[in-house]
């Protein structure tokens, strides 16, 4: 067989190697797809496309297995997305937390990761955190109003979308705040120790977790300029 470049470009003029080429170039396009549907919409074409190519041109048994398997597996991952995405319905805690993710991160792990979780109701005067003491829980506040304040100062009123923990949950060490419920609150907890555990085991996990922590503390941050720039 001959492999040189005018060879190759000599084959080019021919239609089954022009659908052999297709075949690669799907799945390299697929590869460069950011979205997870997407890229396995196009998995799914390049495979499918692949395996009528070696079961009819090529004639390879081998590559038409593992074609077939590459399809098949591409076609499965692409159910459980669409089932995530339409099928399964959030309680409105969880729809809070799913709304608020970009859209890279794909609804399953959002699943996994609400499954570690609790809905709590809180009252007001509750304290949610110690400065000082070891907190047990990191937990996002789908709705209501949490009052933080440090050494008798007040330094942020957090509400729906603010996360309460993440300081000690990411640095290990005691709360760095008193956090207060002001009004009747509904949350989710997650139970630091078990979140630990399940996002070193679980990378897409630990993804979703830094994504939402990142985007709150950035929140966090411009409203705490915005308050230490007002006039007197
Ligand atoms: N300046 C701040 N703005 C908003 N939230 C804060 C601020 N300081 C502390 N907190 C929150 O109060 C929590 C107290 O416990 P942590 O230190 O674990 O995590 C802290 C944050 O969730």
């Amino acid at each position: 067989m001959d492999f040189s470049l005018p060879e190759l470009l000599r084959g080019l003029s021919n239609p089954v190697t022009l659908f052999g080429h297709f075949t690669y170039a799907l799945l390299i396009i697929s590869m460069l797809m950011r979205s997870m549907v997407w890229l396995r919409v196009l998995a799914v074409v390049s495979g499918s496309c692949k395996v009528i190519y070696r079961a009819f041109f090529l004639v390879d048994p081998v590559s038409v297995f593992w074609e077939a398997i590459f399809t098949i597996v591409n076609i499965i991952q692409l159910i459980l997305i669409w089932y995530y995405q339409y099928r399964h319905r959030f309680d409105a805690e969880e729809k809070h937390f799913a709304e608020q993710m970009p859209r890279g991160i794909d609804r399953s792990s959002i699943r996994r990761f609400l499954a570690l979780g609790t809905v709590t109701a809180l009252d007001p005067d509750m304290e949610m955190t110690r400065q000082g003491q070891a907190v047990a829980d990191l937990t996002y506040i789908a709705e209501g109003i949490v009052k933080v304040e440090a050494d008798g100062k007040l330094l942020a009123i957090c509400g729906p979308g603010d996360w309460i923990g993440e300081l000690s949950f990411l640095s290990g060490r005691e709360a760095t705040a008193t956090a207060t419920v002001v009004k009747p609150t509904r949350v989710i907890r997650f139970n630091q120790q078990r979140l630990h555990t399940a996002i070193a085991r679980d990378a897409a996990l630990r993804r979703t977790l830094e994504t939402a922590l990142n985007r709150n503390l950035a929140g966090k941050l411009t409203r705490s300029n915005a308050m230490g720039a007002m006039p007197g």
